[in-house]
């Protein structure tokens, strides 16, 4: 950091895709200040479902088990129609994950955002300021001037970049004048959260009853918790559907009077609208400031950790110096697509549920079943696409993959390859390399005793890809396969040493 600024990096808004973020970056050493305009946390539930590959990053954070432990693993995942014919089904619970951890997990938002901020403490490079409202934000070629209303009256900071995790209406987005591209969804739901108490008179499985006459959700969520979700009917209002008497009775079918109280409700527009501009300078957006989808495929809060794990590497690359500022240009290249796969997803999973219409029900129950029947179902809400473009070596086997992360039985238990390999990028390979071409690189090869329980998934990995070795990013994204010289020697023209 240099003497002028008062942190390396600001974030604006710690919710779960500032915190992650801030402790990224913390853990790199380099200075954070979240900055939140909320006293505390949001202390009810939002996002309900984070998948294996958002554990993994929470793992690299120290803070997995401690997640995992206020979070159910999501065995099921069914689309069905009013009379309860089976039209989608994702069998989440079988057939494990690329990270090793369960594919789909419910959670309760505010259970993993106190673990999340418990853990900043941890960092002496890391604050955390709330009650603090961002007012304006001016930048010029060395860094983002921030200001901000606080209980202690205003205060200015300097930071070299700022990062705008503040949500739906994020402050950052708007000061820095970028636009939204609205994918043309728009649909009002109720969205009933409540408290369990007898656990065994709810579905042990997550459920969309696509019912033309109220299509509703009804999915689990961690640290005991469940929710319902009622799309509302033409001419119906917010006031209507939030009477209690109203709500008692969209609940009388589930039978589950005695077993759940009312913990929140509320009416929510499901929306899907993607940020022209993740990027503006030294000013970038993540999480819902960056884009938004409907929550079908539980992927709004996984898309926002899987920004701060692609941007808090190439941030700490630009700010040591070793990688030159245009690196931050990959960020939205290779994000931007993979949010627009996955809201596509969202956006079927929506189009499916979300129809009133009873002959267009009909006639979608009718192409589901027998697509079904004939055994082609579409791809679930886990198969994400692979980066397609940025800090990769395009069009070679295995780049922009997901690396998976396998898992061996040690002495202590289930030991996992990143806590073996560590932080940072990996350069594994068949062969010995040079330590002169991969200088400030870590290099393992394969034969080492330490990657013993791991090597045949890897060397498995790369005989598919027909590779003698594999570079994996710090984010775990492969950044390319090929000879370890050859990639090596990519790396380092891009993030030199
Ligand atoms: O609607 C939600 O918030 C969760 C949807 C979901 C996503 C992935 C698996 C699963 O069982 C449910």
């Amino acid at each position: 950091m240099t003497d002028n600024l008062d942190c390396d990096v600001l974030i604006v808004g710690a919710g779960p895709v500032g915190v992650t973020l801030a402790l990224l970056l913390a853990k790199q050493g380099l200075s954070v200040l979240a900055a939140d305009r909320a006293a505390d946390i949001y202390p009810l539930p939002r996002a309900a479902h984070i998948d294996h590959e958002i554990v993994r990053v929470f793992q690299s954070l120290g803070v997995a088990d401690a997640i995992m432990a206020s979070s159910k693993p999501a065995a099921r995942y069914d689309f069905l129609t009013a009379g309860g014919e089976v039209l989608l089904r994702f069998n989440t619970g079988e057939g494990g994950s690329p990270s090793g951890w369960p594919a789909a997990n419910m959670i309760h938002q505010p259970s993993l955002e106190a673990t999340l901020r418990e853990r900043l403490a941890d960092f002496p490079t890391a604050r955390l300021r709330t009650e603090w409202t961002l007012t304006c934000l001016d930048q010029d070629e060395q860094g983002v001037q921030a200001s901000f209303e606080t209980p202690e009256g205003p205060q200015v900071l300097r930071a070299a970049y700022v990062v705008g995790c503040d949500g739906a209406r994020s402050t950052v987005r708007e000061l820095s004048g970028i636009d939204l591209d609205d994918l043309a969804f728009d649909e009002p739901w109720l969205v009933i959260d409540t408290i369990v108490h007898a656990p065994s008179r709810l579905p042990a499985l997550n459920l969309q009853i696509c019912d033309p006459a109220r299509p509703t959700t009804c999915v689990q969520m961690g640290s005991g918790r469940h929710r319902w979700e009622f799309m509302l009917k033409p001419g119906e209002t917010a006031e209507d559907v939030l009477d209690d008497g109203f709500i008692a009775a969209l609940l009388k079918p589930w039978n589950v009077e005695g077993a759940v109280s009312l913990e929140r409700k509320a009416v929510y527009r499901f929306h899907a609208l993607v940020a022209r501009e993740w990027r503006k300078g030294r000013v970038l957006l993540a999480g819902d400031a960056a884009h938004q989808m409907p929550p079908f495929a539980g992927q709004g809060l996984c898309s926002g950790v899987r920004d701060a794990a692609n941007l808090a590497w190439k941030l700490a690359e630009v700010l040591r110096g070793r990688a030159p500022e245009a690196l931050l240009d990959t960020y939205q290249a290779e994000r931007e697509p993979h949010v627009r796969a996955i809201i596509d997803l969202a956006l079927m999973m929506g189009r499916t549920v979300c129809i009133t219409d009873p002959a267009a029900a009909a006639a979608r129950d009718a192409a589901m079943l027998a697509q079904r029947a004939a055994g082609d179902a579409p791809p679930g809400p886990m198969a994400f696409p692979p980066l397609s473009a940025g800090c990769i070596v395009e069009g070679t086997p295995g780049a922009g993959e997901y690396f998976p992360q396998p898992w061996a039985e040690g002495a202590g238990g289930q030991a996992k390859l990143d806590d073996v390999l560590g932080d940072g990028a990996w350069l594994i390979s068949i062969d010995a390399v040079d330590p002169i071409l991969t200088d400030g690189l870590a290099a393992w090869r394969l034969s080492n005793p330490a990657l013993q329980p791991y090597a045949e998934a890897i060397r498995a990995w790369l005989a598919k890809r027909e590779m003698e070795a594999v570079l994996i990013r710090p984010d775990r994204y492969v950044f390319g396969a090929g000879s370890a010289a050859g990639l090596a020697a990519g790396w380092a023209a891009l993030i030199g040493s």
